[in-house]
């Protein structure tokens, strides 16, 4: 069974194999992906960083094998404003680029690549476009489901695990079982990590981690315990995952516009069903610019800024782009206020 050499079809070739040639690259246009891969950005960026670390080979993985998963991967990723197959491919792009930081040089093994590289692709598979605590106070029966902790995440694994259930999406069958054993470990920790509620503890255990840094003669990290090694990757994807205001700036933009449209269409939920609005979801009262302000201050910033620190000096760029990114916003803020798109 042939696949297609970017496998996806598509009628710029050329285009999208010049675009994916910058794969390793910080800032890669996923959106630019999105439309010259007629609209399959997930399974062409994953497909792409597969061939890139030559996991297929590695792990005996048929090609057709891997593009039939990732296609109804994709295909399970709903058409919401924001949490659709975009972001779950641009996080993907996105902890593919941190695992190459010269720091982490030799330190993750190739299992643990492909568990990341695989978590991060299918982190929000099926998200509704709401959050977990409307799904709790509405009920939901994911919120039933699960009971009420990291509903969404509980579900976007148990998507990703039942699709690999069918024979010709199996992209692990030729691992051994021990090997499976050890990446759907790694891959529940890594998403389940990506709940915003648990930021505060991995952000803590970052900084314990950077005090103590222990790095070889060429300034790798060393991590011995399985503990130590996962809360790297589990921060990784978190960072990956809160990386938009790191990119640069019009794509910032657009993923910020997206954004706001998802938490908008919540809150126009929220009206219509007598509940309280939740936090930056009326969309009659928008201040974007502060949100974004507020969002870099107390959240992206002191995670970046913490990771910037243990791979020293591989994010110093992107540390850079972030601060430049939270000053335009800020300076915006002070004058008068106008859709964050113009
Ligand atoms: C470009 O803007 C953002 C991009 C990403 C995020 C963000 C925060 C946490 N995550 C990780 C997933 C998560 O846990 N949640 C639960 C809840 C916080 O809503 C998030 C959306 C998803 N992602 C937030 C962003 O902006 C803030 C939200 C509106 C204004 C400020
Ligand atoms: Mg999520
Ligand atoms: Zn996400």
């Amino acid at each position: 069974v042939s696949v297609p050499e970017l496998g996806v079809e598509t009628s710029h070739t050329d285009e999208l194999r010049s675009l994916m040639s910058h794969i390793n690259d910080w800032g890669l246009d996923t959106f630019r992906i999105e439309d010259l891969s007629c609209q399959r950005p997930l399974t062409a960026i994953t497909y792409k960083i597969f061939q890139e670390r030559f996991l297929l080979r590695t792990y005996a993985i048929e090609p057709h094998t891997l593009i039939s998963y990732l296609l109804t991967l994709e295909d399970h990723y709903q058409q919401v404003p924001y949490h659709n197959k975009a972001h779950g491919a641009d996080v993907c792009q996105s902890m593919h680029v941190l695992l190459n930081a010269s720091a982490l040089d030799g330190v993750f093994t190739d299992l643990e690549i492909m568990s990341a590289i695989f978590a991060s692709a299918v982190h929000d598979v099926d998200h509704p476009g709401v959050t977990n605590q409307f799904l709790i106070n509405t009920r939901n029966d994911l919120a039933i489901m699960y009971n009420d902790e990291s509903v969404l995440e509980n579900h976007h694994l148990a998507v990703a695990f039942k699709l690999l259930q069918a024979d010709e999406r199996n992209i692990f069958s030729n691992l051994t079982p021990k090997q499976i054993k050890t990446l759907r470990k790694m891959v529940i920790d890594m998403v389940l990590a990506t709940d915003m509620s648990k930021h505060m503890q991995l952000l803590a255990d970052l900084k314990t981690m950077v005090e103590s840094k222990k790095v070889t003669g060429n300034n790798i990290i060393m991590l011995e315990s399985y503990d130590d090694r996962i809360q790297v990757l589990q921060n990784m994807i978190h960072c990956a995952d809160l990386s938009n205001p790191t990119k640069p700036l019009d794509i910032y933009i657009k993923w910020t516009d997206r954004i706001m449209e998802e938490f908008w269409r919540q809150g126009d939920k929220e009206r219509d069903l007598g509940l309280e609005i939740s936090p930056m979801c009326d969309r009659h009262v928008a201040s974007v610019e502060k949100h974004q302000v507020g969002f870099i201050e107390f959240i992206v910033h002191p995670l970046w800024e913490t990771w910037a620190d243990l791979v020293y000096p591989d994010a110093s760029a992107i540390l850079e782009t972030l601060e430049q990114n939270r000053d335009w916003y800020q300076a915006r803020l002070s004058s008068p206020s106008s859709s964050s798109s113009t």
